[in-house]
């Protein structure tokens, strides 16, 4: 687990096989707000092309990261997430939306270890997560932040990223001294990426409420995750600042090959960042596709305004006006 900071070679599904290095990947991305995949179909479900997907066979960097098939979770007779497939590809933005109560953060919860299964199959480079734990499942490269950034407040910045690195190496804290200056190095290396080398000395608890969402996410890429789980990365931010933290977030996934699975109710950030949209409700997926045809699904718009509605009339901020979600 000694391996430098640079990012892993991204992994076949299935194989194991490195079939694709972030700095392969960028190359072949040189459009950095495209696409890098075309969908995946699976059951139920039409894949109908998103607006970077037309057009033929998939990239040789589309890799699947994630396949999720058949994903269940009965609560007693409530049935929160009832047969779910969908893929995650390397570099890109996969944006998990529907109403309150649709299944999302039991979705997440499944994928991340924090919620046993009830059936169905979620793998992650070829090998089964179900039934894992969330610190092994984190081990084997599944990052993941959460609504409420969990950070804490009476180290630095520095410190709190040493830490993420110390848990990432399976190192115990007694080895914080010696391990002290390479940690350094790493930490500093993570917070330059995400903006935060500046900032590296200060306490977290002095910190803007950005910044601290910032610090989480250099934390969370301490483990170097091929897989990034997003739940409300942008909650409680301003518009301005939502939108800053998830170019950074596009940027990191591009740049490192990472797939990112991100669930939020801003629909600004979900249309303007997301490669692809999938939608559940009641526990089904009722559509996957890109962001122009989830604008435009009917069943969609059913199930965000009742009739008529539209996420353009609504100004993409359908919960703020049907108070359907948080
Ligand atoms: N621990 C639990 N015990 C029983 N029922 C639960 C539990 N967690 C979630 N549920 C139920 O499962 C369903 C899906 O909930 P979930 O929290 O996954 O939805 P969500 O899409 O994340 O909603 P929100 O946008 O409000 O966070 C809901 O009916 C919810 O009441």
């Amino acid at each position: 687990m000694n391996e430098p900071l640079s990012r892993r070679g991204v992994a076949a599904a299935g194989g194991g096989e490195p079939v694709s290095s972030p700095g392969a990947w960028a190359a072949r991305s040189s459009e950095p707000d495209s696409s890098p995949c075309a969908p995946i179909p699976v059951r139920g479900i039409p894949a109908s092309g998103g607006e970077a997907a037309q057009g033929g066979a998939l990239s040789p960097a589309c890799v699947s990261v994630l396949s999720v098939r058949g994903l269940r979770k009965a609560f007693g007779g409530n049935l929160a997430v009832d047969g779910v497939d969908f893929d995650v590809h390397a570099g890109e933005m996969l944006a998990l939306i529907g109403p309150n109560g649709a299944g999302k953060s039991t979705t997440f919860n499944m994928v991340g270890g924090q919620l046993p299964a009830s059936g169905g199959s979620v793998r992650f480079r070829g090998s089964e997560l179900l039934g894992l734990s969330a610190r092994r499942i984190a081990r084997l490269g599944v990052g993941r932040t959460f609504q409420i950034a969990a950070v804490f407040a009476s180290m630095t910045v520095c410190q709190n990223v040493q830490m993420a690195l110390l848990a990432a190496r399976r190192r115990v804290y007694g080895f914080w001294r010696p391990a002290r200056p390479q940690q350094h190095a790493q930490a500093l290396e993570l917070l330059q990426q995400v903006g935060m080398r500046d900032q590296a000395e200060r306490s977290c608890s002095e910190l803007a409420y950005g910044d601290v969402k910032r610090v989480e996410l250099a934390m969370a890429l301490a483990g170097d995750p091929a897989l990034l789980l997003m739940d409300e990365p942008a909650a409680g931010m301003a518009p301005r600042e939502r939108k800053a933290l998830f170019e950074l977030i596009r940027g990191l996934a591009r740049a490192r090959g990472m797939a990112v699975l991100f669930t939020e109710h801003s629909m600004d950030v979900v249309f303007d960042y997301a490669d692809r949209v999938i939608v559940l409700a009641r526990g089904r997926l009722i559509a996957q596709g890109g962001v122009s045809e989830i604008r435009a699904h009917p069943e969609v718009r059913r199930v965000y305004f009742g009739s008529g509605a539209s996420f353009e009339a609504a100004g993409a901020e359908p919960f703020a006006e049907n108070e359907v979600g948080s």
